[in-house]
């Protein structure tokens, strides 16, 4: 296994960072954290492009930064390429041009270019200047673009942030898919948590300028709730939609189902109901998400309930901090996570390994992002 180890100290006006870290390069490395907690500056350490006072980087063996040995090798000779916020197309070049541009300084590239740009959907737009793509197209480019220079290290540094909604799942997406291909080492930097949920095994959370959590995503995820750093909630991947009775449009956006649900279905067969105002409709995959305030147990077979989304589980972690506990509850290999009070987890003598029932309101299921066909 490879590593990027980075030890550094820096000092900017009022704002100091120090991170002593070991972060292993297996699956999408997640780094999380409000604005201010220092990412920026870290990944820009990390690049190269800003140097901090004391210090000592080292990527899959390679040492990039040693401040005692007066080491410290040119940003552009690190081979770590970033995908931001907005993209850095060439606009004088078309989109083949821009997607082959890293890879001619490449002595031996291993990647099949034409693979990848077929995986990205990107063949048929190669002819085109870059001016004329839509958003979401630009950063499938600039995505693309980077992963082609193949680099040691890819850093995507909000890639989606600026992407409407639409757009921003077929990006996360993308990023999964040419993740599995390539296996490349990727470090996603994001301070929204349903995109970590999504794309990331490993998380590691910054705040003031240091790493203050790290581990599986799950568990650092648990962590954070129960010191009520963020509001944790289940993201779900929906594969489908397919009650009968929706057919025929209703509104702007959704589809009308019998006394306004629509049924969801998740790839491990789960199926849940939400509201069709809930949703955008349409044929291709989407993401929800529920707050795991909305989330509640039972220890029976709920009967007699108005509460229409009813799912068996098994409780695999409990995190319990002053009167809140979180639970960790597999269902049929979909991890949900439950907020109860610690007098309920008492009350009902929860423990891990418990078969459980949750329940949860379809107004509680919401749209997260979708992807068009
Ligand atoms: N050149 C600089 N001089 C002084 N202070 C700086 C400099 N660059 C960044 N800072 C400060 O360092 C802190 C961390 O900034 P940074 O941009 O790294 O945070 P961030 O986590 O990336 O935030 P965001 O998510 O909003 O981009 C902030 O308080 C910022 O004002």
């Amino acid at each position: 296994m490879s590593y990027l180890d980075v030890n550094i100290k820096a000092q900017l006006a009022n704002f100091s960072l120090a991170i002593e870290e070991r972060i292993p390069l297996t699956g999408i490395v997640g780094l999380f954290g409000h604005s201010g907690a220092g990412k920026s500056t870290l990944l820009k350490t990390i690049a190269g492009l800003k140097t901090p006072a004391v210090g000592d980087i080292t990527l899959a063996g390679t040492k990039l930064l040693a401040t005692k040995e007066r080491l410290n090798v040119a940003s552009k000779h690190r081979r770590i390429v970033g995908v931001f916020q907005q993209d850095s197309l060439f606009p004088h070049l078309n989109v083949r041009d821009n997607l082959l541009f890293g890879r001619k300084r490449l002595p031996s590239p291993t990647l099949d270019a034409d693979k990848i740009i077929e995986q990205a959907g990107l063949t048929l737009l190669l002819d085109r200047k870059v001016t004329y793509l839509s958003g979401g197209e630009r950063q499938k480019v600039a995505l693309v673009q980077a992963i082609l220079a193949e680099p040691k290290l890819l850093i995507l540094d909000e890639p989606v942030t600026a992407l409407d909604r639409q757009n921003k799942l077929a990006i996360l997406q993308l990023i999964k898919s040419l993740y599995l291909t390539t296996q490349m080492p990727m470090l996603f930097v994001s301070h929204n948590m349903s995109e970590h949920e999504f794309l990331c095994e490993q998380l590691y959370v910054m705040e003031n300028g240091q790493i203050i959590q790290r581990g599986e995503i799950s568990g650092v995820v648990g962590q954070l709730t129960q010191e009520q750093r963020i509001v944790p909630q289940t993201v779900l991947k929906i594969e489908q939609t397919d009650l009968p009775e929706q057919k025929g449009l209703a509104g702007q956006n959704g589809l009308a189902g019998q006394n306004g649900l629509v049924q969801l279905r998740t790839p491990n067969g789960l199926e849940l109901y939400t509201l069709s105002d809930r949703i955008i409709f349409n044929q291709g995959s989407s993401v929800c998400s529920i707050l795991a305030s909305d989330i509640s147990v039972c220890t029976s077979p709920p009967d007699h309930s108005s509460i229409v989304n009813q799912l068996s589980g098994i409780i695999t972690h409990i995190s319990v901090h002053q009167h809140q506990a979180l639970l960790t509850v597999n269902c049929s290999g979909q991890e949900f996570f439950s907020a109860i009070t610690s007098y309920s987890l008492s009350q009902l003598a929860l423990a891990v390994n418990q078969p459980i029932y949750l329940q949860f309101k379809a107004s509680a299921l919401q749209q997260l992002a979708y992807q068009g066909d």
